[in-house]
């Protein structure tokens, strides 16, 4: 984080704060409720009129256009307060109604992470006709490539979600038509003028809003906020930056990293982004527990025994090693991914649905909760292991991990929220790398039934009589409650079952991938699903001081087989806090 530190103290003095034009809000409460329509959010396909007007929904079903029209205000004039008719629509004048376009840059075009997951989200987004009518997709970066050779480059990775979708490789044709490509190095204000250029040339005189997704390692993102807001943000419409993660590697370089974007860009204008936030289950976390009568009463100590925040992945770091060792596993899923996911759970009823409101929501979660101890948490780093005549290699036979690296490619942590509704509850977390599945999910165990008429029915294992909550994130997204009920017949046995709602059966459509909502969100200004700065700071303020400690004492992480469950410290920490995995148990 040096460079971000010069940057941050030599630009205070040069530019002006927020050098990118800010952007103005439409209260939520001003857009007309006759035309949220809350069962088509995940359904774009406008009309080709509406399409014109703008018309894109986020994923909290709020229509674009309001907001667009009111952020397209030209030059430096005042904001214009929209008028509101007796019905409670907005009205606006003819001159406001100005067509507008979105230019896309995907900086760190060459990189994986842009062909993998950008490139594809913005083309399913097209593909569901959920892009407006006039936008722009640029590529940057500085290896040399031609609009052809990009266009090349990510049609390999472009698909239509389900086989023998209509007109796939036509719109795929007129999606490419649309991609371009800008090489330039990141620190270049001259470069980053060039793209600007460009991008004009293809507003081609629309009111032009621009946003920009920093698809590159952290290192560089600040030079490339300098030279787009002072070279290329939108003179007259929105301008937005998407951030990906890692956001910094502890409290204080994360501070610092807020604190250099924000010399260019307003908070409202930063995209944090969490992919995990844009998972289908994690959406329906919220509407779980807040729509349905027979949770929210079981939410809280008095029902719950303990949650479980699992995510294991059946792979090592394959080529990622490099980025990985100077962060681990605690970094690069826990302390975001997990963490956002039980801030979801644990909070209380937000006063709307709006970012604002659930986003303090979820930092009095963050700061209900203790600092993670080492006493209760387990590291474990992976070792290679030959199976079935095929080899696994260790973490450290990666050529880009240092030999020795003691950095943990597996965790499991217990944490705790000091409130009222949660208080002695342990909320666990288990993450690693090249274990035996692929899996991510909630689980939630309930307490015994007080009492238990069926207690010698179900033997002395009481630990199974409990009910269990399941959200499983992936693969094969459900959301399934196990139960006991009685064997049917003449005798009285009872039997564990699962009450399934398994989304492949129960729905034909497919789901999309978490990049679409969030950057459909982006475009619309809506930051649910987002992460703000103090939401950051207090997520760091947990694992900082665990993560300099497991650093300056060294500790050795246990070493598992590549392929295996785990290192065994992940059972004692459970047990200390008298749980079992539920992933593990033999009824799952
Ligand atoms: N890949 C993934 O699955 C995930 C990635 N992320 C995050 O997203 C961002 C992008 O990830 P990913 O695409 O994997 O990253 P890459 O390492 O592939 O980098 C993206 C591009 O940035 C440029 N680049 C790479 N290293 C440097 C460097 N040291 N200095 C300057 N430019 C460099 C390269 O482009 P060129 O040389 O052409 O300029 C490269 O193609 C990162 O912040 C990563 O942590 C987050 C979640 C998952
Ligand atoms: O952010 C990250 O996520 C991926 C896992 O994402 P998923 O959507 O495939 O579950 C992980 O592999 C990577 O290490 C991490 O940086």
């Amino acid at each position: 984080m040096a460079r971000c530190v010069s940057h941050c103290s030599s630009s205070s003095t040069t530019f002006s704060p927020s050098s990118f034009k800010h952007e103005r809000h439409l209260p939520r409460r001003l857009i007309p409720f006759t035309r949220w329509n809350p069962t088509s959010v995940s359904n774009c396909n406008p009309s080709p009129h509406l399409r014109k007007q703008f018309e894109l929904k986020s994923s909290n079903g709020f229509p674009l256009n309001a907001v667009s029209l009111q952020d397209g205000l030209s030059g430096n004039s005042p904001a214009k307060e929209p008028v509101l008719s007796k019905d409670g629509s907005l009205l606006f004048s003819q001159s406001e109604k100005m067509e507008s376009t979105i230019s896309i840059t995907v900086v760190g075009a060459s990189g994986d992470l842009a062909k993998k997951k950008i490139f594809p989200a913005l083309f399913a987004l097209f593909y569901e006709d959920c892009l407006p009518e006039h936008f722009t997709v640029f590529g940057y970066a500085r290896s040399k490539m031609t609009d052809e050779e990009l266009r090349n480059t990510i049609s390999k990775t472009l698909t239509c979600r389900i086989d023998k979708r209509e007109n796939c490789s036509g719109k795929m044709d007129h999606f490419l038509q649309r991609c371009f490509y800008h090489s330039g190095q990141y620190d270049s204000e001259e470069n980053f003028s060039d793209l600007d250029n460009k991008l004009t040339e293809k507003e081609a005189g629309k009111l032009p809003n621009r946003l920009f997704y920093l698809s590159i390692p952290p290192n560089i993102f600040v030079d490339v906020v300098r030279c787009a807001s002072l070279r290329a943000s939108s003179a007259s419409g929105w301008t937005r930056v998407i951030v990906e993660k890692p956001f910094g590697r502890d409290a204080e370089s994360s501070g610092e990293l807020t604190r250099c974007l924000k010399q260019y860009l307003a908070e409202d204008q930063i995209f944090r982004i969490d992919h995990y936030l844009g998972k289908e289950i994690v959406e329906n976390l919220s509407v779980l527990r807040f729509s349905n009568l027979v949770f929210e009463p079981l939410w809280s100590r008095n029902y719950i025994r303990n949650v479980q925040f699992i995510f294991s992945e059946d792979f090592g770091t394959e080529g990622r090693g490099g980025y990985f060792d100077n962060y681990g596993i605690i970094r690069d899923i826990m302390q975001n991914h997990l963490l956002q996911i039980l801030t979801l759970f644990a909070m209380e009823t937000p006063v709307t649905l709006d970012a604002e409101d659930i986003r303090n929501e979820k930092v009095k979660v963050l700061r209900s909760m203790r600092p993670v101890v080492l006493d209760d948490v387990t590291v474990g780093q992976y070792k290679g292991h030959t199976k079935g005549g095929k080899s696994y290699p260790a973490y450290t036979d990666d050529p880009t991990v240092p030999k020795g690296s003691l950095t943990p490619t597996f965790a499991a942590a217990a944490l705790f929220i000091d409130n009222a509704r949660w208080d002695g509850v342990p909320f666990l977390m288990k993450a690693g790398k090249a274990l035996h599945t692929k899996r991510a999910e909630i689980r939630v165990q309930f307490r015994h039934v007080p009492g238990n008429l069926y207690k010698r029915n179900f033997g002395t294992d009481l630990g199974k009589a409990t009910n269990e909550l399941v959200l499983r994130l992936q693969p094969d997204e459900a959301i399934y409650l196990k139960i006991n009920n009685k064997v049917p017949g003449l005798g009285m046995r009872l039997d564990r079952s699962d009450l399934n709602l398994l989304y492949k059966t129960r729905y034909s459509k497919e789901i999309p991938d978490a990049y679409e909502r969030l950057l459909l969100d982006a475009m619309e200004g809506e930051h649910r699903l987002f992460i703000r700065s103090d939401e950051l700071d207090a997520a760091w303020a947990l694992f900082t001081p665990l993560l300099k400690e497991l650093e300056e004492k060294k500790i050795a992480p246990e070493l598992y087989p590549y392929g295996s469950r785990g290192p065994v410290g992940a059972h004692y920490l459970a047990a200390k806090h008298n749980v079992r995995w539920g992933d593990l148990s033999s009824d799952d």
